[in-house]
């Protein structure tokens, strides 16, 4: 019995789902059964009960006039002889006869605690009237009907009992072999499954065809199955992602950029080597800081934060944010990084992290710095030259324009100091030029700029006059400074000043006009016996006159055949091999005589007529240098040079292209020269047009590199082939180690953002030596020929294809 117990728990236990249908069934089964079984043992009781009733019918039909018969004629014997054949009958088991009025008769008698049925029949006698002679109550016993209805009620419950029981194993052994047992299969398989054992398909262990539809199980097993090759995927997928991940992560860490990432709120979570080597940070030590924390803008805290946020919001808005900025070093050393910031995005769109990139810079901003300095102020005297003076008057006349104030421009010359620098040499010269200035800068106040304009030239905005006059008072000032000796060479020489002043806006409201008549006013000074100043007066235009008479002729240039081009060799500084020329324009006027382009490019510019004229030179260029690729063989290249008005001129890229399909020139054999002070507005059409022409082949070229702006960093965004180091570098390179140092710089630099260089100016072997020692591509310069008439050109290149190469 405990077996069977052992064995049935056993069950429960390794099949409790089969355990609870077969209870199920067993439950449910035995309701059935017992309803069942209730509603038929209760047809057969009411059906035996009938009997019984039919039988005590019977009885009355049979006896009811007999037994009345009897009991009317008062015989006692039949009557008891009659009851005792009823009584004799089955079931009957008494029989109470009630006779009026008072007597009775009982026969038979009731076992007690069984259960039975009265039957009641009126005895009467019939003839004129009626008597009612008495009444015998019958009673059946039930007795029998329910031990039948037990004995029914046994059989039926043993044999549905046992037929429950075996149709629920049956039932059970069908359930197991059609659904347990796989599910056992499935939960092994899926106990089992790991990322080893995907490639093993869930099968169960029964025929099942493919052409049949799908039932429960084989829609699971198919479940399974598909999450497993899904499984198997995405473990494929994040195998590759984690290749892709270390793959990356080796970049971000090895990558030659110091690279920090963010976390969405900007707080640091990494920095690679690179970082760490840049600045000498630590990254436990930045770890969850801002960026900010490690830049320094100015003293000024506020500065810093203002600058993070704008970057937070065009992070967000553009998608990037690039720029310089000063960053900080672990011991508090400051330096310039180019930074890149972008945001790392989630499969949502949403920025989730922040990719920072830098890159140290320090150098080429030095570099930049001092090209800067150098482009903007007078080396000898640190005065700002002639370029920011410029800039500083047009800022100062703008100025005034919005206060209604009034702009003192000052030209002024020493007077004699050509000869002091030929008598007393150079460096005497110099000495003088440093303490002039000194002098001259001292009698000013603040907000008023002096500049060396070059030689013994300087100039002097005086901005926010309250009247004319005033400069007249700066004048006096600056000619009493120049009153006391200066001390050259130990000897005390007295040097005077001549000064012209052009007031704004009384004389003009343009700076060049303004220009023009401070200086027209200083040779009036000069005229006056010097050491004098002299405001400027309209009869005074006699420049301006003359100017137009020049503007005049100039138009007539171009028609009358004026114009020419000369050529000069640009070679390969390793070999000497020719490879180019550049064309270089003179105006051949009958009354003037050879005028070079200093005295009337400017001029052209200023009056438009250097669209027509750069145009001139475009197809004369182009066609010159067809025609020596046709005699010599040699495919030169011709560079030239573009204004910036000309490349502004909405038909420059027309002209350009014209010019090389009417003579058949591919777009590689012309370089165009640009200066950096025409890219220094930065604007989309700049970009476009250099584009436009990079797309025809046509190569780009910086012209007077240093000069300008003199940011490396444009230069990356432009698609230029070569850069032109300004002759004023090359001159000195072999003398001053700055000049050295900065050529040398430059030609690293552009080595490293892909440009050729080319050195201008070169006029003895040391220069191109030097060059040619630095790795500066081609050079330029009357050491290898000065710009010559197209004829004599073309002699030379017979003459000297390959002269230089020593
Ligand atoms: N828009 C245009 N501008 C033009 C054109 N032709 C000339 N120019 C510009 O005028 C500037 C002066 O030119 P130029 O007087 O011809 O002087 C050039 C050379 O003669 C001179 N050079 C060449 N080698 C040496 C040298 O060894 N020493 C020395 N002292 N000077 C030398 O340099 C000038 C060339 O300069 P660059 O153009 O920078 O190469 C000139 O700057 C032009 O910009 C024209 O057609 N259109």
């Amino acid at each position: 019995m405990s077996n069977l117990f052992r064995k049935v728990w056993n069950f429960r236990e390794t099949s409790p789902l089969s355990f609870r249908m077969l209870g199920y069934i067993l439950v449910c089964s035995s309701l059935f059964t017992l309803f069942a079984t209730g509603i038929q043992v209760y047809a057969d009781y009411r059906k035996d009960v009938s009997l019984v009733d039919q039988r005590m019918n019977l009885i009355e039909t049979s006896y009811q006039s007999s037994l009345a018969r009897s009991l009317w004629s008062l015989d006692q014997k039949l009557l008891r002889v009659q009851m005792q054949g009823i009584l004799n009958l089955p079931d009957i088991v008494h029989l109470h006869l009630q006779i009026y009025p008072d007597s009775e008769i009982e026969m038979g008698e009731i076992p007690p605690r069984i259960p039975t049925i009265k039957h009641k029949i009126k005895l009467q006698h019939s003839s004129d009237d009626l008597y009612e002679l008495g009444e015998l109550t019958i009673t059946a016993s039930l007795d029998d009907i329910y031990r039948q209805l037990r004995q029914r009620i046994f059989v039926i419950m043993t044999t549905q009992a046992f037929k429950t029981f075996f149709i629920s194993v049956l039932i059970l052994w069908i359930f197991q072999y059609l659904v347990t047992r796989h599910l056992s299969k499935m939960a092994n398989y899926a106990r089992g499954l790991n990322i080893h054992q995907l490639d093993t398909p869930l099968a169960l262990d029964r025929s099942y065809k493919s052409s049949q539809p799908p039932d429960e199980l084989q829609r699971v097993t198919d479940a399974i199955n598909e999450m497993r090759l899904t499984l198997l995927n995405d473990i494929e997928k994040q195998k590759q992602d984690a290749a892709e991940i270390r793959k990356l992560s080796l970049a971000i860490e090895q990558s030659p950029s110091s690279v920090l990432i963010c976390d969405k709120r900007w707080k640091i979570t990494y920095a690679n080597q690179k970082f760490s080597q840049l600045t000498g940070h630590n990254l436990n030590s930045i770890i969850g800081k801002h960026p900010k924390t490690l830049t320094h803008i100015s003293p000024d805290e506020s500065q810093n934060e203002q600058l993070w946020h704008n970057i937070e919001i065009q992070v967000e808005r553009a998608g990037m944010w690039q720029g310089e900025m000063h960053s900080t070093r672990h011991g508090g050393e400051k330096f310039w990084e180019q930074v890149v910031i972008t945001p790392i995005r989630d499969t949502d769109g949403e920025s989730s992290q922040y990719l920072i990139l830098g890159e140290d810079i320090s150098v080429r901003k030095r570099y930049e710095q001092q090209l800067l300095r150098q482009a903007n102020y007078d080396l000898l005297t640190g005065l700002p030259n002639r370029m920011l003076a410029l800039d500083r008057l047009k800022l100062a006349l703008a100025q005034s324009r919005r206060d209604k104030s009034q702009v003192g421009l000052m030209f002024l010359d020493l007077d004699n100091f050509k000869h002091i620098n030929d008598t007393l040499g150079h460096d005497n010269g110099d000495t003088l030029l440093i303490e002039a200035s000194r002098r001259i800068a001292s009698s000013l106040r603040g907000n008023s700029t002096v500049a060396r304009l070059g030689g013994d030239e300087f100039l002097i905005i005086l901005p926010s006059l309250e009247s004319p006059e005033d400069s007249e008072l700066v004048a006096a000032r600056i000619l009493q400074a120049f009153s006391s000796p200066f001390l050259l060479n130990n000897q005390e020489i007295f040097v005077s000043t001549s000064i012209g002043i052009a007031i704004y806006p009384t004389d003009s409201e343009n700076s060049s006009t303004l220009l023009q008549q401070a200086d027209a006013a200083m040779y009036q000074a000069k005229h006056k016996g010097k050491s004098a100043y002299h405001r400027f007066t309209p009869d005074l235009n006699q420049q301006s006159r003359e100017r137009l008479k020049l503007e005049t002729q100039l138009r007539k240039a171009i028609e009358q055949d004026e114009l020419l081009l000369y050529y000069q060799p640009i070679v390969e500084t390793a070999n000497g091999q020719l490879v180019g020329a550049e064309a270089l324009i003179r105006w051949d006027n009958p009354l003037l005589g050879l005028v070079a382009p200093d005295k009337f490019i400017p001029l052209a510019e200023e009056t438009g007529l250097i669209t027509s004229i750069g145009e001139w030179v475009l197809h004369t260029a182009c066609r010159d240098v067809k025609k020596w690729h046709e005699d010599t063989g040699l495919k030169l290249t011709i560079a030239v040079n573009v204004s910036p008005r000309q490349f502004r001129d909405v038909k420059f890229i027309d002209t350009v292209m014209k010019a090389l399909e009417v003579n058949d020139l591919a777009g590689e054999y012309l370089e165009l020269e640009i200066t950096e002070r025409l890219l220094l507005d930065d604007s989309i059409e700049t970009f476009e047009i250099l584009h436009k022409l990079d797309a025809m082949g046509v190569k780009l070229s910086v012209d007077d590199f240093g000069t300008g702006y003199s940011a490396l960093s444009y230069l990356k965004s432009y698609p230029f082939d070569s850069l032109k180091i300004d002759r004023s570098f090359v001159k000195d390179v072999n003398t001053e180690a700055e000049d050295a140092a900065l050529v040398t710089a430059i030609i690293t630099m552009a080595h490293s953002l892909g440009l050729k260089v080319i050195g201008e100016g070169v006029e003895d072997v040391a220069q191109m030596q030097f060059l040619r020692a630095k790795g500066c591509d081609y050079a330029q310069g009357y050491y290898y020929n000065r710009p010559v008439a197209e004829s004599d050109f073309c002699n030379w290149i017979s003459e000297n294809r390959r002269a230089y190469a020593t």
